[in-house]
């Protein structure tokens, strides 16, 4: 099975909704993905097991973590695989919003990008993917195709 996966991390299932916006974009964009629960912070050994599993190398695989409040976990697993990590905390308005700055700076030699809309982050997931996959490709020009139909529509009918 050599079909690439997005692993969807969550520090805590208190994620799980936001979590599942990821999995939806990304079925829509014919991706598989998996859903799993580990914290950086409080099951690390759980957290590198995960990962064990899936750095085989037998399948493409990009992480999309998803970690509120303190995000240890995207640094974390990055620090951790090869694979590249999209950091998608989930929205949080408590303390002014500031959560989102745990996931812009990271030390040397850790990169997770982050996305913040879940949507956007399969998005990337599957450009990524795409890089080596000519059907993906075609898949992402197709949904970008269907969505600027849908902004000239909207234009055409508020101008008709
Ligand atoms: N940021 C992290 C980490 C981590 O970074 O390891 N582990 C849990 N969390 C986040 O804390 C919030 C509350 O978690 P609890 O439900 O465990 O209190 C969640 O959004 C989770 O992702």
């Amino acid at each position: 099975m050599n079909q690439p996966l997005i692993v969807i991390l969550m520090g805590s299932r208190a994620d799980e909704a936001h979590a599942r916006k990821v999995a939806d974009a990304a079925a829509g964009l014919g991706l598989a993905s998996v859903l799993r629960v580990g914290s950086a912070h409080k099951t690390p050994e759980h957290v590198l097991a995960i990962l064990k599993e899936y750095e085989t190398g037998q399948r493409p695989v990009v992480y999309v973590t998803i970690a509120g409040r303190s995000n240890a976990l995207s640094g974390f697993v990055d620090g951790s695989v090869s694979s590249p990590v999209i950091a998608c905390p989930p929205p949080s308005e408590t303390f002014g919003g500031a959560d989102v700055f745990s996931s812009l700076r990271m030390p040397s030699g850790v990169a997770p990008a982050v996305v913040l809309e879940p949507a956007n982050a399969a998005l990337l997931a599957a450009k990524i993917f795409a890089l080596a996959d000519p059907a993906m490709r075609e898949r992402i020009a197709a949904f970008k195709s269907q969505q600027a139909r849908k902004i000239l529509q909207d234009d055409g009918e508020l101008n008709a």
